[in-house]
C-alpha cells in the first residue's frame, strides 16, 4: 500500500507541482539540485521577451530596463531567498567567476590592511570549483591554503573552524549545504568564529538558494555566491549571483574591472572608476536572456514562501530516509539523519551505486551519482511529490537487486 498518497493529500504545496513542465509524466526526477525543471510559465515569458522586449524595444531595452536588471533581480532574490537587504546582490557571470572576483577582492583588501593575513581557509570537501579557484588565487597572490579535512559524509564543524582560523587568516570559504552529503553548516556560528579571528567569510549558497532559508544580513556574512539553475530553475547555465555586504563594498576592488562596472559606462573615458555599491562588481554586458526563466521561479518561491518550502523539503528528505531505512537494508545513509543538519538532498551509499544510477536513468528515474558510492537524491520542494519519492526508491531497490 502506498504510504505517499496521504502525504501528498496533506501537502499544502502539492498544487505547485503542476506549474512545472513535465510534472505530469511518470518520470521520477531526483536531480533538481543539479538542474531544476522549467516552470511552465517560462516558455511564454521567453516568447514574450523575444517578441516584445528584445524584438520590440531593441537597443532601447538597455536604457529602459536591462542595465538595472542584474541589481533589481538581485534585490528580489535577496528579499525572497537570501535574507539580504537591497543593494547587496547582483546577477551575472557563473558561480566560478563570482568566486574568483569576490575571493580576490576580499583577500586583496585584507592583505592591504594586515599583510600578516596570508591564509585562505577552505575544506577538503568543498565543491571542486571553489577549491580550484582558491588554489589559483593563492598561487597568484602568494597566499597559502589552510585545509580543513572533512569526511565526505560530513561538513565543517565549529570546533574544526576554531582550530583552523587565527591571526594569519584572511578569508574563510565555506558551503552552506555540502554538495555530496547535504550537510547543513551552522552559518551564523561559523561566521562568528571567522569574524572573532579577524577574518572575512564567503558562503557558497549553490545548494541552498531557493530550498533552505538563508539570512545573509542576519548572519552578518561578508560575501556569498550561488547558482540559479538548481532550486531557482533558471535553466542550463543561467547566470549566478554574488552578494557583498554593504559595509564592505566601498573597500573592495574587484579584479575584472570592465566597463559595465564603471561609474559611467557610456562616458567611455580613459581610465577605470568603479561605480558605487553593488554595481562595481559587474564586469561586462549582463546576460539578460539568461535572467528570464529564474523570474518565473522567484515568483513561485515568493508565493509559496521560503519557510513553507523548507518545511516541505524536510518532509521529503525525511520520507526518503524513512523509505531507505525500511526498504534498502544494504544501503547506508551518507547524509545527516537529523533534518536540522540536512539540506535539500539525501545521499545513499552503496558500492554499486554507479551502476545503479546508470540503470535508473534508462528507466526514467533520474538521480545522480557522486563518488564515493553516493546516489544523490535531490528533492526540489515545489516540483517533487511524495509519490515520486516512493516510486523512485522502489526503483532503487529493484536496480540494486538486479546489479548484485
Ligand atoms: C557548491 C557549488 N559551487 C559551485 C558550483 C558550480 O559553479 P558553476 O556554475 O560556475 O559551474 C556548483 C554546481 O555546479 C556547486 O554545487
Ligand atoms: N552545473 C552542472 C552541469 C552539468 C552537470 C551537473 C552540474 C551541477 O550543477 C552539479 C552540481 N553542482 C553538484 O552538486 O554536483
Amino acid at each position: 500500500m502506498s504510504t505517499a498518497a496521504p502525504l501528498d493529500a496533506a501537502d499544502p504545496l502539492a498544487h505547485f507541482r503542476e506549474r512545472f513542465v513535465g510534472a505530469e509524466s511518470d518520470l521520477v526526477y531526483f536531480d533538481g539540485n543539479s538542474l531544476g525543471r522549467p516552470v511552465a510559465a517560462t516558455a511564454g515569458r521567453l516568447g514574450a521577451f523575444v517578441r516584445d522586449d528584445w524584438g520590440g524595444r531593441l537597443i532601447r531595452g538597455w536604457d529602459e530596463q536591462w542595465m538595472e536588471l542584474p541589481t533589481r533581480l538581485g534585490d528580489d532574490l535577496g528579499r525572497i531567498c537570501l535574507g539580504a537587504a537591497p543593494g547587496q546582490t547582483a546577477i551575472g557571470d557563473s558561480t566560478t567567476v563570482w568566486l574568483y572576483k569576490l575571493i580576490r577582492a576580499a583577500v586583496d583588501h585584507v592583505v592591504r590592511t594586515d599583510p600578516a593575513r596570508t591564509e585562505i581557509v577552505i575544506d577538503t570537501d568543498n565543491f571542486p570549483t571553489d577549491r580550484y579557484v582558491a588554489e589559483g588565487i593563492a598561487a597568484e597572490r602568494g597566499l597559502t591554503l589552510r585545509w580543513i579535512e572533512v569526511e565526505t559524509s560530513a561538513g565543517v564543524t565549529a570546533d574544526q573552524l576554531r582550530e583552523a582560523v587565527g591571526e594569519r587568516t584572511a578569508l574563510v570559504v565555506l558551503c552552506h549545504v555540502a554538495y555530496r552529503a547535504a550537510w547543513l553548516a551552522d552559518a551564523p556560528e561559523l561566521t562568528r568564529i571567522a569574524h572573532d579571528a579577524g577574518a572575512l567569510v564567503l558562503w557558497d549558497l549553490c545548494h541552498s538558494a531557493g530550498s533552505v532559508p538563508v539570512a545573509l544580513d542576519g548572519w552578518d556574512a561578508d560575501l556569498a555566491v550561488g547558482c540559479t539553475y538548481k532550486y531557482l530553475n533558471g535553466g542550463p547555465g543561467s547566470p549566478a549571483f554574488g552578494y557583498v555586504n554593504a559595509r564592505l563594498q566601498a573597500d573592495l576592488t574587484q579584479p575584472i574591472q570592465g566597463w559595465m562596472g564603471h561609474a559611467d559606462p557610456f562616458l567611455m573615458g580613459p581610465g577605470y572608476a568603479p561605480a558605487k555599491g553593488m554595481r562595481r562588481f559587474i564586469s561586462g554586458t549582463p546576460p539578460i536572456l539568461g535572467m528570464v526563466a529564474m523570474q518565473s521561479m522567484l515568483e513561485l518561491v515568493e508565493e509559496a514562501g521560503i519557510e513553507a518550502i523548507r518545511a516541505k523539503s524536510v518532509a521529503l528528505t525525511s520520507y526518503a530516509v524513512e523509505l531507505a531505512d525500511t526498504t534498502l537494508p544494504a544501503v547506508t545513509l551518507a547524509s545527516p539523519r537529523d533534518p536540522a543538519q540536512r539540506g535539500g538532498h539525501v545521499t545513499l551509499h552503496h558500492d554499486r551505486m554507479r551502476a545503479v544510477t546508470a540503470r535508473l536513468w534508462e528507466r526514467d528515474v533520474i538521480p545522480d551519482y557522486r563518488d564515493p558510492g553516493g546516489l544523490r537524491i535531490g528533492l526540489s520542494p515545489l516540483s517533487t511529490s511524495f509519490d515520486e519519492v516512493e516510486r523512485g526508491l522502489e526503483a532503487v531497490a529493484t536496480a540494486l537487486r538486479e546489479t548484485s
